[in-house]
């Protein structure tokens, strides 16, 4: 039998995803904007770094349908969500648009696989992280975040100068802001099992927690604080590691890159924006590209032309509603 290549797709171009554990990647997609880009991105790199496992798409209902089209052609597994809103509140976000990623916590309802890995749409994969699905159960993994950009102005610890990522430069000013704050993880990136209990507490405690400015990840950071667990940056190099702490990664063991610094969305670089003429920066968007324009990571190249042909028209005719809500969802690519 031919060994697992990418994606859950073999060698021979045989989908095994049936064989495998209940495992998959997972992002998250809203809106009729460029974000797709991203996805697809994502979906080759998956492929590049030969991951076994599928690219689940969590996808609002505003998404168009040949945004959908596209991912599907690429292999993505098209999940429909409905949208899922804060509790009514006057709280400006660090970014407008934030208000819409408290939608991700849908994520948890995903029954059918028993561990996930969440990766933003604006996250690319250089090297294989399949592994992390081994970590035990019962933790909730990511990447602990920086506060030294000034999207973190409003925030106590930017206004203090106090990073998590090197805490004896200022320290915690326990008399002044009492104890220090738990481990804070940036959640473009992390490994958890959905399960339907951790999704009704995360609804219901949902409902009582007043939006802050990082939005799903505030909430996110209070609700699996006692089981956190941080990984090595390299998880998911937040850009502005680069610059403010070089000195706690190794910079040639990145696995996962995270552009979510101010202007770095390879897919809208212009080089303008502070940082972004940085050698570094524009190393690692000339490598975004050089995946999204490689036409031999294309999923049809890998599972026939026709296969992506019939995924792309099962797109224009969703399959049957299923589940509760009522949600549908195109399955996972099966044995050709
Ligand atoms: O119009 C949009 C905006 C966002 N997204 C999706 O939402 C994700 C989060 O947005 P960004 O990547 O632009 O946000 P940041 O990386 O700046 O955000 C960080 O903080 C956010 C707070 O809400 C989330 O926790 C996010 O996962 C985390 O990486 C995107 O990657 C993408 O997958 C869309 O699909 N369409
Ligand atoms: O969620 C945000 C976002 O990803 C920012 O771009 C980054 O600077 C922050 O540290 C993070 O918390
Ligand atoms: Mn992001």
């Amino acid at each position: 039998m031919a060994p697992p290549v990418a994606n859950g797709i073999t060698s021979s171009g045989l989908v095994k995803a049936k064989t495998l554990p209940r495992r998959a990647y997972v992002t998250f997609l809203a809106g009729d904007g460029d974000y797709w880009k991203g996805v697809v991105a994502l979906a080759k790199g998956l492929r590049k770094v030969k991951s076994v496992y599928p690219l689940v798409v969590a996808m609002l209902p505003d998404v168009p349908m040949d945004h959908r089209q596209k991912l599907t052609a690429q292999g993505c597994v098209i999940r429909e969500i409905e949208p899922l809103h804060p509790p009514e509140n006057q709280t400006r976000f660090a970014m407008a648009y934030y208000v819409i990623n408290y939608s991700k916590l849908r994520i948890w309802e995903f029954l059918e696989y028993s561990k996930m890995i969440y990766l933003d749409g604006d996250i690319q994969v250089y090297d294989n992280i399949d592994h992390l699905f081994d970590l035990p159960d019962g933790h909730f993994y990511a990447v602990m975040d920086c506060f030294c950009e000034p999207n973190w102005k409003n925030s106590p610890q930017y206004q203090i100068g106090y990073c998590q990522q090197s805490p004896e430069k200022v320290q915690w000013p326990e008399h002044q802001l009492g104890p220090k704050p738990p481990l804070y993880f940036n959640a473009g990136m992390f490994v958890f099992e959905p399960h339907l209990s951790t999704y009704h507490n995360l609804l219901s405690s949902l409902k009582t927690t007043p939006p802050t400015l990082f939005a799903e990840q505030d909430f996110l950071n209070m609700f699996f604080k006692d089981v956190y667990k941080p990984l090595p940056t390299e998880y998911n190099l937040i850009l502005a590691m680069l610059w403010r702490h070089p000195e706690n990664f190794e910079v040639e063991k990145v696995k996962v890159v995270h552009y979510c610094a101010d202007g770095s969305k390879p897919w809208r670089f212009t080089g303008k924006e502070k940082n972004m003429d940085r050698e570094d920066i524009k190393m690692l968007v000339g490598k975004w590209w050089e995946v999204y324009n490689d036409e031999t990571l294309d999923y049809w190249r890998v599972c026939g032309y026709s296969r992506a042909a019939q995924l792309t028209a099962a797109v224009e005719k969703p399959a049957a509603p299923v589940g509760k809500r009522g949600g549908r969802y195109i399955t996972a690519p099966s044995a050709a």
